[in-house]
């Protein structure tokens, strides 16, 4: 079982850079799905997640090739070949498959998705609006068997704000009948980045980015080229790991606009951060301020960085509460975060965090952003060194993460 060691007590200093999202590198991949022609795609992470998409491609008959961060995707092979079991558990994202060959062919069968399983983690709006746009949807022995004979557009109305049920549903829409409207619609960067790559392949859709979209279905989609948004929660979480080691730390190639809500709270418990056109630079203090921190849907604070950041408030002289509204249970982390000696008890939706010194231990990631926690938490240990295992749910979203810290500075390495 591999493990990251890490000896911490190290302020990181220098410049990162970031990699393309991985939350809009997985939609954009099968979005390509929907093209007659070949799509190429820049600025794409190389992580575990982007490495089984692009099996799953291949699979369905795409050909698929890399050039250092280019993906190019020719879905010209292509076929709507049922997926109920293998690699699809693999991710959450695999949902995506569902929309997109509905999109194309009109049907799909696709496994239930995995990925981080923090807690039950429903599809109930995306089969909703699958069902809107006029398909038939069944479960089949734990796959999605999704048929329709002509998909229409509709009005929709998201009874939950949702990332995936949202691109989900314009990744259908995109080729329906007639215009599809998406009411309560999410407005993560990387909905807005999704509708550029379809709108560059010959989609119309309007308004992504606010809580009404609108879809003008097309008959043929074709081929572009695509460069993907800047990973804001791996941006996010360098920015807690300079703040947390006390460090000096250039966050490059981001869109500041993005990190807003982090950069608000970082602020507000003492931390200086400078923001530049296309980066940000955070410079740590020794003594922070207890903050409270909401979990909300953007442009709140991310719920994927609620993890890391609850890490960061464990170096404060006070008690903070971080409460996640978006997902009530996402404290996996918090057990680990107690062998290293964090003082944190969890009530209902929130961590009540106490601040504190922490220590060297043997911990477990459950998943990607409590991964991210431990790191962060071992980042600041000043004696001994902590053990991470769980390094697959990590390897899904932090492109080169040893090496990336080892440039700032930190004493970290991978072992057998
Ligand atoms: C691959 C990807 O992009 N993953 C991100 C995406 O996940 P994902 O798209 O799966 O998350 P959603 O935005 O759908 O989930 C938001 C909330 O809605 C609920 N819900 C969602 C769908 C549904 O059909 N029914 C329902 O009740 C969820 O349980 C959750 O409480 O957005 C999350 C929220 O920002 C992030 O944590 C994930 O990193
Ligand atoms: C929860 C996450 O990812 P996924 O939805 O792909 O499991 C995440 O990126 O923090």
């Amino acid at each position: 079982m591999e493990k990251l060691m890490i000896r911490g007590g190290r302020p990181l200093r220098g410049t990162v850079s970031i990699s393309g999202a991985k939350n809009s590198a997985i939609a954009l991949l099968p979005a390509a799905i929907l093209a007659e022609s070949e799509v190429r795609l820049d600025n794409l992470p190389h992580i575990s997640d982007v490495e089984i998409y692009k099996e799953l491609l291949q699979e369905l008959g795409c050909r698929v090739s890399w050039q250092e961060e280019t993906l190019s995707i020719d879905p010209t092979g292509i076929q709507s070949i049922p997926m109920p079991n293998g690699r699809v558990k693999l991710l959450r994202a695999s949902y995506y498959l569902m929309g997109a060959l509905l999109g194309r062919f009109g049907e799909a069968t696709i496994g239930l998705p995995g990925g981080c399983n923090f807690e039950p983690r429903p599809i109930d709006q995306h089969i909703k609006g699958f069902e809107a746009l006029g398909a038939i949807v069944t479960n089949e022995h734990g796959a999605i068997r999704i048929k329709a004979n002509e998909l229409r557009g509709a009005r929709i109305y998201m009874d939950v704000v949702s990332v995936g049920a949202t691109i989900n549903i314009m990744l259908a829409a995109a080729r329906a009948k007639g215009s599809t409207i998406i009411e309560n619609a999410a407005k993560e960067p990387e909905i807005i980045d999704v509708a550029t790559l379809l709108n560059a392949m010959g989609a119309k859709i309007k308004g992504a980015g606010t809580e009404t979209i609108r879809i003008e279905g097309v008959d043929r989609m074709h081929g572009c080229r695509h460069s993907i948004i800047p990973d804001r929660i791996q941006a996010g979480t360098y920015m807690i790991m300079a703040a947390a080691t006390r460090g000096d730390v250039l966050i490059d190639n981001i869109i500041p606009k993005h990190m807003e809500a982090l950069t608000a709270k970082l602020q507000e418990m003492g931390v200086h951060v400078y923001e530049m056109d296309e980066s940000i630079r955070v410079v740590g203090q020794q003594d922070y301020e207890a903050v409270d921190v909401k979990a909300l849907v953007y442009p709140g604070f991310a719920t994927d960085l609620q993890s890391p950041m609850t890490s960061l408030l464990t170096q404060t002289t006070g008690v903070s509460i971080l409460s996640d509204f978006v997902y009530s249970n996402r404290f996996k982390h918090v057990p680990e975060l107690a062998r290293m000696g964090a003082q944190i008890r969890v009530e209902g939706r929130s961590a009540i965090v106490e601040g504190g010194k922490l220590n060297a231990a043997k911990v477990r990631a459950s998943d990607l952003r409590a991964g991210a926690a431990l790191v962060v938490a071992a980042l600041t240990v000043e004696e001994g060194v902590t053990e991470i295992t769980g390094l697959e749910y990590i390897d899904r979203g932090y492109e080169r993460l040893e090496e990336h810290l080892r440039g700032l500075g930190a004493d970290v390495w991978r072992e057998a």
